[in-house]
C-alpha cells in the first residue's frame, strides 16, 4: 500500500514546555480522505501543522515516502496544501487575485496557466467576482473561501484543512463540502463539524490529550456515541 503520510513515535512541546502529542504514530493511505476530531486543545492543529514541516517535533514523519527533514521541505510543501485555521494567517497580498496567484507564480508556472488557475478556484468557492478587491475587505466566511482557493490553486497531491467550515453561511458551507467531495487528492480534515466529517470522510482519527484514542472506519467512529461522549463531544440523543 502507498501512504500520504507516515508519522512515527512524534513528540512535541511548545517552547513554553506544553507537551502537546505524545508518542503519536499513525499511517494515511494515498487517495484516502480522513477526519481529524477531537476536543479544544487535543492537537489536532499542532498535528497538522507538522505535514508541511512548519512544526517540527521528535519522530519521524514521512510525506510520499519523503522523510521531512531541511533537503525536503521545499518539495513537501509542494506536495502538502494546507489550509490554516485563520485565513488571515494565509492571505497577505494586495488583492485575492494576487494571494490566488502566489502559490502558482512560486511554481514557476507560465502566466497564462496561473490565471486559468485563479479563475477555476475562484470560481469553484464562488468568489471569482472579487478577484480584484484587497482580501483584508473581505468578511471572515469569504477569507476562508478565498484560503481554500489558494490552496486548491497549487493542486497538492495532499489536502490538509484546519476547520475548512467555520463560519461559513449554510449555503457556503454545502458547497465547499461539494468542492471538496469532487477534488480526487488525498485528504485530511481537522474539524469539529461531524455531518461534514461523515459525508466526506471514509476514516476518522479521534485525537484527546495529544494521543490518538481511536481510528478506523467514519460510520463506526461517528456511531460509537460511547466513544465520542468520553472525549468531549455533545450528542443530542
Ligand atoms: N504557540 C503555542 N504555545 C504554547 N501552547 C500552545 C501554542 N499553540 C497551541 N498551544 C497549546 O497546545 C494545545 C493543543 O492546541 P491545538 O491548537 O493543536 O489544539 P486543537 O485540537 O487544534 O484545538 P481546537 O479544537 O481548539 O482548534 C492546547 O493546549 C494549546 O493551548
Amino acid at each position: 500500500m502507498s501512504y500520504a503520510v507516515e508519522i512515527e513515535h512524534l513528540y512535541f512541546s511548545y517552547p513554553d514546555g506544553t507537551q502537546v502529542l505524545k508518542d503519536l504514530s499513525v499511517a494515511i493511505s494515498e487517495d484516502d480522505s480522513v477526519g481529524l476530531i477531537g476536543p479544544n486543545g487535543a492537537g489536532k492543529t499542532t498535528l497538522l501543522l507538522h505535514l508541511n514541516g512548519i512544526l517540527r517535533g521528535e519522530g519521524k514523519i514521512k510525506v510520499f515516502s519523503r522523510e521531512i527533514c531541511d533537503e525536503t521541505l521545499a518539495r513537501v510543501r509542494r506536495d502538502v496544501g494546507l489550509v490554516f485555521q485563520d485565513p488571515d494567517t494565509q492571505l497577505f497580498m494586495p488583492t485575492v487575485f494576487d494571494d490566488v496567484a502566489f502559490g502558482p507564480l512560486n511554481m514557476g508556472l507560465p502566466q497564462d496557466e496561473i490565471g486559468r488557475r485563479v479563475h477555476r478556484t475562484l470560481g469553484a468557492v464562488d468568489m471569482e467576482a472579487s478577484a480584484e478587491r484587497p482580501s483584508h475587505h473581505l468578511s471572515f466566511g469569504e477569507k476562508k473561501r478565498v484560503s481554500v482557493a489558494t490552496v486548491l490553486a497549487m493542486a497538492p497531491r495532499l489536502l490538509v484543512l484546519d476547520e475548512p467550515t467555520s463560519n461559513l453561511d449554510p449555503g457556503h458551507r454545502q458547497q465547499l463540502m461539494e468542492i471538496l467531495r469532487g477534488v480526487s487528492m488525498t485528504k485530511l480534515i481537522a474539524s469539529h463539524d461531524l455531518e461534514m466529517i461523515r459525508v466526506l470522510t471514509r476514516q476518522v482519527i479521534l485525537l484527546s490529550g495529544g494521543r490518538i484514542v481511536a481510528y478506523g472506519p467514519t460510520r463506526e467512529i461517528l456511531s460509537d456515541h460511547q466513544l465520542l461522549k468520553s472525549n468531549g463531544f455533545f450528542l443530542l440523543s
